[in-house]
């Protein structure tokens, strides 16, 4: 990377401020870690916790050179700019070759949903792009068809330096479309700086991720997630979320109005409208109608199954369906893609002889456990829905009582109990929980041990039952004590249980 490449891309940015280095320089490394800095390389200054003997650590590492807001007064030199996540996310791009030019793009936020979809994007393209379909969700990402290109996720979105290095590692694999989940923290934190997506996905927005490290406030975290519109060459927009108008606002801030689409449940309006056609224990049928007059469009309106249950994610596969689309994908992919399509610990389903069925599920908020209950609810008024659940501690207090609220409103059985207790005492946050419980409605039993609870839930269960598994996924860990304690995952004991119980 050659440094007056470097400072002619910052001042296009007015994030340039002034070098101690000679403008013919060059670096042969880019790093953030002192930990990870090979010889030659330009260090980039930066983080809450940044402390200025990593600085020295990356110069004895090879450092040649430092990016940083401050001045060190070292005598090696540095180069200074007003904001340094910025400026790493550019240096990226630069020492990387700017691999997004050679993807086709598609990021989704949403306070849920993000991952669900993601996945059905991939699923459908790959029909349509075999072995070609990069993907950064929060589960896993994939930078290619061998088993090497695949890893575990750290972040919903990883720093900029890491986008960028993976999404040259997935065009030299020969990917052609990257999907990803874009959190809003990746905006609050300069992740995605500079990036333009060929297709941004809007799903919807709930208070979430609002604390000491994430947002200060409601405010900021809709501020941070609107930037996905005002960054992207296509818009697709969920017509039934909260603050729909201040999101199409934003679309169009940057987007003509025939690359805005929307959606929604029987939404005349929207520029596609789902219609759910059947829903069962396992999974759903949904059909589109195309509300704008499109030749790209029309043949969207056709009939979709979907191998997950629940009504949120048809919304999900509508998005898929229409980021597809602008990606190319035709309409045979997208019924075979979402088909076929499974999610790591969301909406799992196992199925019982004797004891009802189970469900896996994600939902760790108001929000998702509230759309996932309802659903429950709504679709098998026969069905008694017994629920195990508990809340993390350290964080997300608010989420007890919101727990308690969607109970109260849907669930007939909770089995209070152990998730990610942290440095809180899980029976002391399952007692909060069921301070909120009408008692009159939810019958609760506080058990410590996630496994002995899932036990227990399933056992009582009869084939009018719903058990479902809350907050957890395929977590293989228990947060606590700082520590992450392995744990068996709740689809491996659930499985367990239900051999024990039906052997
Ligand atoms: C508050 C926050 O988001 N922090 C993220 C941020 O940290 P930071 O830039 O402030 O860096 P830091 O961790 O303070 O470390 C300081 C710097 O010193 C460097 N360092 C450190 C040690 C050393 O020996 N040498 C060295 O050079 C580090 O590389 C870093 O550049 O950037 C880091 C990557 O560069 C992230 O790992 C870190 O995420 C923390 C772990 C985190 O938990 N973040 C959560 C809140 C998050 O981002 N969540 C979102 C939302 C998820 C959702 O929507 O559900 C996500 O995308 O996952
Ligand atoms: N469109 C939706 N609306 C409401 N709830 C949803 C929706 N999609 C999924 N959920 C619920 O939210 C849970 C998490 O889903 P998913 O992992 O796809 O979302 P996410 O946005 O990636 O979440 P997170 O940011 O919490 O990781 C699911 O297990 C389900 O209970």
């Amino acid at each position: 990377m050659r440094v007056n490449q470097l400072i002619a891309l910052l001042q296009e940015h007015n994030l340039y401020q002034g070098t101690t280095l000679s403008d013919d320089a060059t670096f042969d490394g880019l790093a953030y870690d002192s930990r990870k800095v090979s010889a030659n390389s330009l260090f980039v200054c930066k983080g809450f916790n940044f402390s200025v003997d990593y600085l020295h650590q990356a110069i004895a590492n090879g450092a040649t050179c430092y990016l940083a807001e401050k001045d060190y007064n070292l005598v090696t030199p540095g180069i200074f700019v007003t904001d340094v996540r910025k400026a790493l996310s550019l240096a990226a791009q630069l020492y990387f070759g700017f691999p997004q030019n050679d993807l086709f793009v598609i990021g989704y936020t949403g306070t849920k949903g993000k991952t669900t979809s993601t996945y059905f994007t991939r699923n459908i393209l790959e029909q349509t792009f075999p072995k070609q379909v990069a993907m950064f969700s929060t589960i896993n990402h994939i930078l290619g068809p061998k088993p090497e290109d695949q890893f575990k996720a750290h972040l919903t979105t990883a720093e900029s330096f890491d986008i960028f290095r993976e999404m040259r590692q997935a065009v030299d694999n020969g990917q052609k479309v990257l999907v990803m989940e874009v959190a809003s923290q990746a905006y609050l934190l300069d992740r995605v700086y500079g990036l333009r997506f060929n297709v941004g996905l809007f799903l919807n927005i709930s208070p979430d991720h609002i604390g000491v490290n994430e947002h200060p406030n409601f405010a900021n975290y809709l501020f941070c997630k609107l930037q996905l519109m005002l960054n992207s060459d296509n818009c697709i927009i969920d017509a039934d979320t909260d603050h729909f108008d201040e999101v199409l606002a934003a679309a169009k801030v940057s987007t003509a109005p025939d690359h805005i689409f929307t959606y929604g449940v029987d939404q005349p309006q929207a520029t596609v409208s789902l219609t759910s056609d059947a829903a069962t224990l396992t999974d759903s049928q949904f059909s589109l109608t195309v509300n704008r007059d499109d030749d790209r469009l029309a043949p969207l309106a056709a009939t979709y199954n979907v191998s997950v249950p629940g009504d949120f994610n048809q919304s999900n596969a509508t998005a898929a369906i229409l980021a597809s689309l602008l990606a190319g994908a035709h309409v045979t992919d997208m019924q075979t893609g979402l088909a076929n399509t499974t999610i790591p610990g969301r909406m799992e389903v196992l199925t019982t002889q004797r004891h009802g069925t189970v469900y896996i599920d994600y939902a760790h908020d108001w929000g998702s456990m509230n759309a996932l209950l309802h659903f429950l609810h709504a679709q098998f008024p026969d069905h008694q829905i017994k629920v195990v659940l508990g809340s993390t501690g350290d964080k997300g207090e608010d989420r007890r009582e919101g727990f308690a609220k969607a109970l109260n409103d849907y669930a007939n059985v909770a089995f209070l109990t152990t998730d990610d207790p942290g440095h809180e005492d899980p029976i002391a946050i399952a007692k909060e929980i069921d301070s909120y419980i009408d008692h009159t409605k939810v019958q609760t039993t506080l058990i410590p041990q996630r496994e002995d609870a899932i036990h227990q839930a399933i056992a009582t269960a009869t084939n009018h039952d719903l058990v479902i598994l809350a907050g957890k996924g395929q977590d293989a860990y228990q947060k606590i004590n700082g520590i992450d304690t392995p744990y068996a995952t709740d689809p491996v004991v659930a499985q367990e249980v239900i051999d024990e119980l039906e052997a």
